[in-house]
């Protein structure tokens, strides 16, 4: 019994006026896109968590308050599922279900999003591409492992984005706890399936603990764990999630050699995001075959003061001798170093390419 003058607090009342206050969420999310047609889910979420704080008076008084990482967790799910009511938008990752890609993306956009499993990081590319070419079957976007602390770059990855005209509008850093996962028991397992990078990120506790195994190279850790429960004897380096999914003992958890072992995926899109005050800038050059060429190029940079968080060179396939390059550093490219930079380089060298400037990531 309540009181007319004291608010009800019942759980049932307070879920319906939460219900209440998302759907008017909902409603102003439809009035602020139609404001702005350019802004995306991805800003969006990045909006919202930058709300979120611990309410100090409560923890003060020692009521329970919500964690800061519970606060965006749960703010990311409503953004994204108010932006899907009025904005429908599909994301390309690497499947099956359960990969670490999946869980990349839920992390980034929330859970409303629409998903589409692909076979491979090219197929992520393709869709993306696709729809910047307005075919109603591609991506908005795709989320693809871009660089990981064990073994640097995801070659595939770099290759597609030196061939291709998607976009990098984002990233997001996740901290990867690889587990290996069985039908069987463990004296069962002659062969260990994952993907390449997963194998190497638990290389020595593989040589510790299972010296006689075949590794086997998959598309995908999920699609290791799908054939992990076909056939004792088969076991995979996984996902907890991809263990529930396909019914597979978790013979040991946290495999992985670095205990701080972290994937950056990156965000493909078509859209240039707008600067955020905390962004990074992608860039892809080839340089001319000439000493002190690329000594040139980093001259550029230091003039600028731009300092360089990322570099990798590749080879061109195809084409002996002939390499890209890719560099990261603070900076949009609507900042004035950075546009000062960019004419500078266009100008000096055969070709350079802003793949992207976005957001800094956050890890998960
Ligand atoms: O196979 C997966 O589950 C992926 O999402 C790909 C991938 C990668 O290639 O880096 C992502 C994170 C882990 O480092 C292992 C595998």
């Amino acid at each position: 019994m309540t009181h007319a003058s004291e608010p009800d607090n019942s759980l049932d009342s307070l879920d319906r006026r939460i219900l209440e206050l998302l759907n008017q969420r909902c409603q102003t999310v439809a009035e602020t896109i139609q404001a702005d047609p350019t802004s995306t889910l991805p800003d969006a979420v990045g909006q919202a968590e930058a709300r979120v704080a611990v309410d100090a008076d409560l923890e003060a008084a020692g009521l329970p308050v919500l964690s800061v990482s519970s606060q965006k967790s749960i703010l990311r799910h409503i953004v994204s599922a108010c932006y899907q009511a009025n904005r429908p938008s599909r994301v390309a990752f690497l499947g099956p279900v359960d990969s670490y890609s999946h869980l990349a993306t839920l992390a980034y956009f929330g859970d409303a999003i629409a998903l589409s499993p692909v076979s491979s990081i090219g197929a992520v590319f393709e869709s993306v591409a696709a729809s910047r070419l307005g075919d109603e079957g591609g991506c908005d976007f795709g989320v693809v492992p871009i660089e990981n602390s064990t073994d640097g770059r995801v070659v595939d990855t770099l290759g597609r984005l030196a061939g291709g005209d998607v976009n990098l509008t984002g990233e997001v850093l996740m901290s990867i706890h690889h587990n290996l996962l069985s039908s069987g028991q463990r004296e069962t397992i002659t062969e260990v399936h994952s993907k390449p990078q997963a194998l190497s990120q638990c290389r020595r506790w593989l040589a510790d603990h299972l010296p006689n195994a075949r590794l086997v190279e998959t598309a995908s850790t999920a699609a290791a764990a799908e054939a992990a429960s076909k056939t004792i004897g088969i076991a995979a380096i996984a996902s907890l999630p991809a263990a529930t999914r396909y019914g597979l003992n978790v013979i040991e958890a946290s495999i992985e050699d670095n205990k701080d072992n972290v994937t950056r995926f990156a965000i493909l899109g078509s859209k240039n995001p707008p600067p955020t005050g905390n962004d990074k800038t992608t860039l892809l050059f080839q340089v001319e075959h000439r000493p002190g060429a690329l000594a040139d190029v980093m001259g550029t940079f230091k003039e600028h003061r731009l300092n360089l968080t990322w570099i990798e060179s590749f080879p061109e396939p195809g084409k002996p001798n002939e390499y890209f390059f890719v560099v990261e550093f603070p900076g949009h490219r609507d900042d004035s170093a950075v546009a000062d930079a960019i004419k500078t380089l266009a100008q000096e060298i055969r070709h350079v390419r802003v793949l992207g400037s976005y957001a800094c990531g956050r890890k998960v």
